[in-house]
């Protein structure tokens, strides 16, 4: 007699969450010829997430809905369907997939949202399509979509180099605790890094130890020196664009923060606090004194894009 046949039924649909970041450092060197800028950045992935579900469908399509929705594209522009298509080129598969997202990080607020949606978009149809990359083999798709994608596909806590794209994990102990402002407009990235061109020129090379104190406070788990060791050589060109982020930070510092940073190419601003608690109130003393849309809490580090259904 033979045994009972196991029988795995194919997946139809998968769920998956992807994090936000915010750089707690970020080292800008001189623009390249190919547009880019070299960078030295410290990210965090932080509790604010977008969700991504797969379904099985005969070609490829997208639905987008969460705060911010209006905004996102919904043609081939759109990060997750430029996912879908470069795993599908690299894997030589011609299925499809309904990508439904849904949007919890704001929309071009420099915590990489968008990136968030193409690296959920990779790990769910990864899983639909049976694809069986790697992580590593993931994270070489990844790079070919953004700067900012393979740190969502990683997640937790990394030095970033090359255009943010070379990962090293950093050690940290613990747990931090974020207020973050919001702000109703957003920027666009390549426009902050146009005006840092026009502040800096090229005469600017990247110190690479610059880091050493934000290391040991991450190492330490020591909330009020990482809080001190934050930085950006975004935030003078992003206040530069948005004038209000300079009353926004100054709020955000009046409420007690240990740090305040403008996250990566804004305009969302990061306020390190205590504890939980702390936080909170420091969202509400920014939200009370008007000087944002909306303020979230959030903590971080958190891991990266993962199945969860
Ligand atoms: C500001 C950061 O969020 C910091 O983590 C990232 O550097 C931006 O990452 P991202 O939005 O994923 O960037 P991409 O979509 O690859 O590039 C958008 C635009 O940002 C500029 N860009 C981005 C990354 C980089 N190292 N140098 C750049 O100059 C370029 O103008 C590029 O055309
Ligand atoms: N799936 C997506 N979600 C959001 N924006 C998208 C998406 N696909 C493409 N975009 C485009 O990318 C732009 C930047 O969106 P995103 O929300 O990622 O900004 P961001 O958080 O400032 O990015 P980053 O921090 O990586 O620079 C949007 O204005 C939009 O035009």
């Amino acid at each position: 007699m033979t045994g009972p046949t196991l029988v795995t039924a194919a997946r139809t649909a998968v769920k998956v969450r992807a994090p936000a970041k915010v750089n707690l450092s970020l080292h800008v060197g001189p623009r390249e010829d190919d547009g880019y800028h070299p960078l030295i950045t410290v990210f965090q992935a932080v509790s604010l997430y977008e969700e991504v579900v797969a379904v099985e469908a005969d070609d490829l399509s997208l639905t987008v809905t969460g705060p911010g929705a209006e905004y996102v594209p919904l043609d081939g522009t759109n990060l997750a369907l430029r996912a879908a298509r470069a795993l599908a080129d690299r894997t030589g598969t011609d299925r499809g997939a309904l990508l439904e997202i849904t949007k919890g990080v704001p929309v071009a607020g420099g915590m990489a949202g968008g990136s968030a949606d193409a690296a959920a978009a990779l790990v769910a149809l990864d899983a639909l399509w049976g694809t069986g990359l790697t992580r590593e083999e993931l994270a070489e798709v990844a790079a070919t979509l953004g700067a900012d994608v393979p740190f969502a596909l990683q997640g937790h806590t990394a030095v970033g180099t090359g255009r943010g794209d070379v990962l090293t994990p950093a050690m940290v102990r613990g747990t931090f605790h974020w207020a973050f402002a919001l702000r109703a407009e957003g920027l666009s990235t390549p426009d902050v890094f146009r005006h840092f061109d026009e502040i800096v020129g090229r005469g600017r090379d990247l110190a690479p130890d610059a880091d050493t104190a934000l290391m040991a406070a991450l190492r330490a788990g020591d909330a009020p020196r990482l809080g001190l060791a934050l930085s950006n050589d975004l935030q003078g060109p992003a206040i530069d664009l948005a004038p209000d982020l300079a009353e926004t930070i100054g709020a955000a510092a009046n409420a007690g923060a240990l740090g305040v940073v403008v996250s990566g190419s804004g305009p969302t601003v990061a306020a390190l606090g205590r504890s939980h608690q702390h936080a909170l109130a420091i969202a509400a003393e920014m939200t009370l004194a008007g000087v944002c849309e909306s303020a979230v809490c959030a903590s971080g580090p958190v891991p990266g894009a993962r199945v969860i259904l």
